[in-house]
């Protein structure tokens, strides 16, 4: 790297980077602090409706059920306008950044100028995550416009599994036809899938070789993992043999040694045309079922280790096993910050949006996370940085160690991020350092997840880590160009979706309510705007609070004919109209300003409330419910296989039920008081005229707003009779606990 930054100085070369402040940063500020006032104001008016209803209720003259609904009311406000003040981070300083790679790529660059890079490669399911298809993501970071020699890819097989390996085994094979490929070629989609699927007409005898290859490499891996074993047939030689030895009848995913196995080594293999191979290096750490394992977090920490006995790379890349890349240039993206000694010193990390592909149209379930991973991180940027997503991201080493004046060594020399490594990957020195840095035990008594390394403790390492680092001192940058970088999987059913979503919300509840609260510790630690950023995401569940009162509380006042929001005629009533219409209006105009469309806006604000009432209700609950030691949660690993049928539906954007979950009831029980609160109000002003229209009129809306965003829940509960509607179970469940709910509100309302 030094090498590279020196030549880049001497010969006086045009900038690597630009950035550019958003022309909406003064408009936001603006907006902010009118709708801040807004905001005061309404609370003000909560404040004193309450107080006057407290002397009333001391005085007799209203009853219990009117405090309580003004309480819950303020609260859900409070909550709302707590929500609204942290999301204003995002909003005040939006940078928008660009880089010029072909800057990099001039002729005067030697292959020795570029610093090496670890790629990490995690899976953990075979079944779950189709091993061909963590093939197609370490095939295309292997074929990255990069100096082969410089790259070594590490795969880490939390499922233990020796079909995976066989997969790589496989892999490999195909690799040396592929690489020198995609080199003669200038092949855009450098993972064979993608490749074959955009380019399937009139292929040239050399690409339908390459096609029929991968086809065979294909057949074979599958016919394997169909079968759950590697026969005979399959191992051809002793290395192989060997490898697979070790999953003997007492290896189980959960208990079973270390397996390292170094598949392709850059200083023997070379592909077809002799050009030399990148490393790839399978690593299934050691598992006991004795100790924790930490998830995703266990398994990062095991790969930063092995890899720094084998090639201890200053830069290392993570990526899940299904975010492929699509863009052959991208390390270079990184390197553009990366080489540059006045950015380098200080920024952790370069993360790329996550970007998925087989998205539907509308992106019914609002997968993209357009806020999350698109317009949130650009208005980070502009102040420490974006949060780390997890995958696409590049990190410095070096950062995993202390913060940036403040080196944290590990426990052996051999580890540390300077440490250069001497001996060659095959060694048998290397192999033994290596099997013991992954041994399930090694981390006891260390500083690993805690100081050094991925941090353990939350179900979202990558937002914990990020974080912790961001608050050792550390900057991280938003690398977001036109060209997709990576592409991964979104599940394309509500169930895992919302499961998905479940575990981000309980591991960011496990941040709230650590030492490092966001609110907190990450104010003093990195600034007030930081602080509140993270706790917008840390305190994600508490968008349930509003989200539940309101879907349930003007209803069922509505059904018993209270009224519970000021008349249409007061002059309140602008006011909310006002916070409502300001809050979806600019989310509106952000998300099409983000390249979005109205459809898909329309979807993501729907999907919003659907996780509030399923996935953030219930994560808090079961976050709760393990912190008394009742539960104990695993890191479910979202599914990336569908039936066809699922997908199909899925491509004419239906919604996609079919199983019952408590998430879903909910749900339903939602939808089934909100139609039938706004049947009823319908019927109130039908019979009641003018007066009642005018009392209701605000409980009306939101009973039709709410009934609006639930069609498909309707339509899945009455009219569907393929797999994917709602089982009768949980549609009975529903109608029973919305019944429960309207005769308790009945009793509590009418006396
Ligand atoms: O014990 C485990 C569990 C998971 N994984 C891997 O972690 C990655 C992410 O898992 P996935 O099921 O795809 O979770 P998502 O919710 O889709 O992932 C998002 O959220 C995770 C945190 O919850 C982050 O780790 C991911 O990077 C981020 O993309 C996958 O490659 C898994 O193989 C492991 O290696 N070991
Ligand atoms: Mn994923």
């Amino acid at each position: 790297m030094d090498a590279l930054r020196s030549r880049l100085s001497t010969t006086g070369a045009p900038p690597l980077h630009t950035v550019e402040l958003s022309r909406l940063a003064i408009s936001n500020r603006i907006f902010a602090a009118v709708y801040a006032s807004a905001v005061l104001t309404l609370l003000y008016h909560h404040v004193a409706t309450l107080r006057s209803l407290l002397f009333q209720y001391i005085s007799s003259t209203t009853k219990i059920s009117s405090l309580l609904i003004s309480t819950a009311l303020l609260i859900s406000d409070v909550v709302l306008a707590f929500m609204w003040a942290t999301s204003q981070s995002f909003r005040m300083l939006p940078l928008y950044r660009r880089e010029f790679p072909e800057y990099l790529n001039n002729e005067e660059m030697k292959s020795e100028d570029f610093p090496a890079i670890d790629v990490f490669i995690c899976t953990a399911d075979p079944y779950k995550e189709p091993p061909m298809n963590v093939v197609n993501t370490a095939l295309s970071v292997m074929a990255f416009d990069y100096p082969e020699e410089k790259v070594s890819v590490y795969v880490s097989d939390d499922g233990g599994s020796a079909l995976t390996l066989f997969a790589f085994m496989e892999a490999a094979k195909f690799a040396v036809h592929w690489l020198p490929f995609c080199r003669k070629n200038d092949v855009v989609e450098r993972t064979p899938e993608a490749y074959f699927s955009a380019n399937y007409h009139s292929l040239s005898p050399e690409t339908q070789r390459i096609k029929t290859l991968y086809e065979s490499t294909k057949a074979r891996v599958e016919n394997v993992v169909e079968r759950w074993k590697v026969g005979d047939e399959y191992i051809t030689g002793e290395k192989e043999r060997e490898a697979f030895s070790k999953w003997t009848d007492g290896f189980t995913r959960q208990d079973h040694p270390t397996v390292i196995q170094v598949i392709l080594d850059n200083s023997k293999d070379r592909d077809i045309t002799g050009h030399v191979m990148p490393n790839l290096i399978y690593v299934s750490r050691e598992k006991s079922r004795t100790s924790a394992h930490n998830f995703k977090a266990g398994a990062l920490n095991v790969l930063i280790r092995v890899s720094a006995t084998m090639t201890n790379a200053p830069i290392i890349l993570t990526l899940d096993c299904d975010m492929y890349s699509n863009d052959p240039q991208t390390p270079l993206r990184a390197l553009c910050y990366l080489s540059d000694p006045e950015v380098e010193s200080q920024v952790a990390y370069i993360q790329f949006p996550q970007r998925f592909h087989g998205i539907n149209e509308n992106d019914i379930y609002g997968c993209e996370h357009k806020r999350l991973y698109k317009i949130n991180p650009v208005g980070l940027d502009g102040l420490s940085g974006p949060d780390y997503f997890g995958t696409g991201c590049f990190f410095r080493r070096r950062a995993f160690f202390g913060g940036p004046s403040k080196l944290v060594l590990p426990e052996i020399e051999e580890l540390g991020p300077d440490y250069v490594v001497k001996k060659p990957i095959h060694s048998q020195e290397v192999l033994n350092l290596a099997h013991g840095v992954a041994r399930c035990n090694y981390e006891n008594r260390t500083q690993w997840g805690h100081k050094i390394g991925v941090r353990y403790g939350s179900l979202v390492e990558d937002f914990f880590t990020g974080y912790l680092l961001q608050c050792e001192g550390w900057k991280s940058i938003f690398c977001n160009p036109d060209k997709t970088a990576f592409y991964g999987d979104a599940p394309i059913s509500l169930v895992d979706v919302l499961n998905q979503n479940k575990r981000w919300a309980i591991g960011n509840l496990d941040v709230s309510f650590s030492k490092y609260c966001t609110i907190t510790f990450g104010s003093r630690s990195m600034g007030l705007l930081m602080g509140l950023g993270y706790s917008h995401y840390a305190f994600w569940s508490i968008w349930s609070i509003p989200v539940a009162v309101y879907a349930f509380l003007p209803q069922l006042a509505l059904l018993n004919g209270v009224t519970i929001f000021p008349k249409i005629s007061e002059p309140w009533i602008i006011l909310y109209l006002f916070l409502f219409l300001g809050a979806y209006g600019q989310d509106l105009l952000e998300f099409v300003i983000g390249g979005g469309t109205f459809q898909r806006w329309w979807n993501d604000q729907r999907m919003w409330l659907i996780r509030s009432l399923s996935s953030y209700l219930f994560g808090a609950i079961e976050y709760f419910l393990k912190s008394l030691g009742i539960f104990t949660i695993n890191f479910d690993v979202t599914n990336k296989v569908l039936e066809d049928e699922q997908s199909e539906r899925y491509k004419q954007g239906v919604f996609e039920f079919g199983v019952h979950s408590p998430m879903f009831v909910s749900l339903t029980t939602a939808s089934i008081t909100n139609l039938v609160a706004l049947l009823w109000g319908l019927l109130l002003v039908f019979l009641g005229g003018k007066s009642a229209f005018e009392e209701l009129f605000v409980q009306m809306i939101i009973a039709a707003f709410a009934v609006v965003n639930c069609k498909p829940v309707y339509g899945a509960m009455c009219f569907r009779n393929d797999k994917g509607g709602l089982p009768a179970k949980t549609t009975l469940l529903s109608t029973f606990f919305a019944l429960s709910l309207f005769l308790v509100a009945f009793i509590t309302l009418r006396n």
